[in-house]
């Protein structure tokens, strides 16, 4: 019956299990999978009923709800799994990887395929919810909390409600796909897009009109000996780096912790608020496109600094005005 299969999944997949001796009498998951192979067979001889009060047992001990009908892989783990919900004609592939609250769901009165297929490798986060006969494609994450109507391709990771593709869909290794708080933000990802481009359209309509900011224009000599402080410069040229989660600039947001100015060369130093930023790629462009934006200043480095943000930081007049 793959027992032994089941016990190594386990340790691959979570790495709070201890011990063989753990994993056989505290994983409900398990338990649920073990007992939804009895219900299924007995399904598979027609035996309804019988089958059915397996699985109203097995949820009872295990707070999962798996119908007889559903047919499950090889492999496919349940962590936790209280309020998981498995309808009756979902087809789960190997190697899925399910926590708990996810309801595999149907959206149709009539006895026909109405539940999703889960195709193999595919992670489904706490409290997903996956409706319809529609199919999750290999690889594929789905994001905690998200509803997901619409099919989804191969390695596509989709977060929200209603659920939409966050990022390139790309095949990842086990261990990213436990890394459940990196995922991208579809939503951050199109307001910085929007925000970059009409930086760019702002500069081109500047540089067309002559009207460029003063000290982008100031030459090198000229502004050491206007007393021009090239510090100040390319602050005030970051105050156009905006966030899109906050719509405030970065440096009233505090997060431009120093800026080091060494001749041409500029090592702008960033604490963000958190190292799984799904932008951080927009801010690390943006720094570097305003700052060579100053005459005179030939190379830009942009570091994020592995250090907490905290709200003390912020301009508190900004937050006041906004
Ligand atoms: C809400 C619901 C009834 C809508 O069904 P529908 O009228 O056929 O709607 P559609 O599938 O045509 O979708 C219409 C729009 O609503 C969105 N949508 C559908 N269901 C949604 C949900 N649950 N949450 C958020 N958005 C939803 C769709 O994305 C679509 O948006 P778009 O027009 O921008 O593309 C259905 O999706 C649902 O949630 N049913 C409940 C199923 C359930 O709980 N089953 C039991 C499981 S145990
Ligand atoms: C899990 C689920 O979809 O429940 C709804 C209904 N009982 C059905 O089987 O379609």
């Amino acid at each position: 019956m793959g027992i032994r299969e089941d016990i190594r999944t386990v340790f691959k997949k979570d790495p709070a299990a201890r011990s063989t001796l753990e994993i056989l009498c505290c994983y409900p998951g398990l338990h649920a999978i073990w007992m939804h192979r009895v219900a299924h067979s007995l399904w598979n001889k027609d035996l309804f009923f019988l089958a059915r009060l397996t699985s109203h047992i097995s949820r009872t001990l295990t707070g999962i709800e798996i119908h007889p009908g559903a047919k499950l892989g090889k492999r496919v783990f349940i962590d936790h799994g209280s309020g998981v919900v498995i309808g009756e004609t979902a087809e789960v592939g190997d190697d899925v990887l399910i926590y708990m609250g996810v309801v595999l769901g149907g959206t149709a009165l009539e006895r026909k395929k109405r539940h999703p297929t889960v195709e193999n490798d595919v992670v489904l986060g706490s409290g997903a919810i996956v409706l319809g006969p529609i199919t999750i494609g290999k690889g594929a994450k789905v994001g905690a909390g998200s509803v997901v109507v619409r099919s989804v391709p191969p390695d596509a990771t989709v977060v929200g409600v209603p659920a939409k593709i966050a990022g390139t869909p790309q095949p990842s290794a086990l261990s990213e796909q436990l890394d459940h708080n990196k995922l991208p933000d579809p939503v951050l990802t199109v307001i910085s897009q929007m925000l970059d481009r009409l930086s760019r359209l702002e500069e081109r309509l500047q540089a067309h009109e002559g009207t460029l900011p003063e000290p982008a224009q100031i030459s090198v000599e000229n502004q050491e000996k206007s007393g021009f402080n090239r510090d100040e410069q390319i602050y005030s040229v970051l105050k156009d780096v905006i966030d899109p989660a906050i719509g405030i600039d970065i440096v009233n947001l505090g997060f431009v912790k120093d800026v080091i100015v060494d001749g041409e060369n500029v090592d702008v130093n960033l604490v963000l608020t958190t190292s799984a930023c799904p932008v951080i790629e927009y801010f690390k462009n943006q720094v570097k496109r305003k700052v060579l934006s100053i005459n005179g200043i030939e190379n830009v480095t942009v570091n994020i600094l592995d250090e907490p943000w905290k709200w003390d930081r912020v301009n508190k007049q900004t937050l006041q005005r906004g």
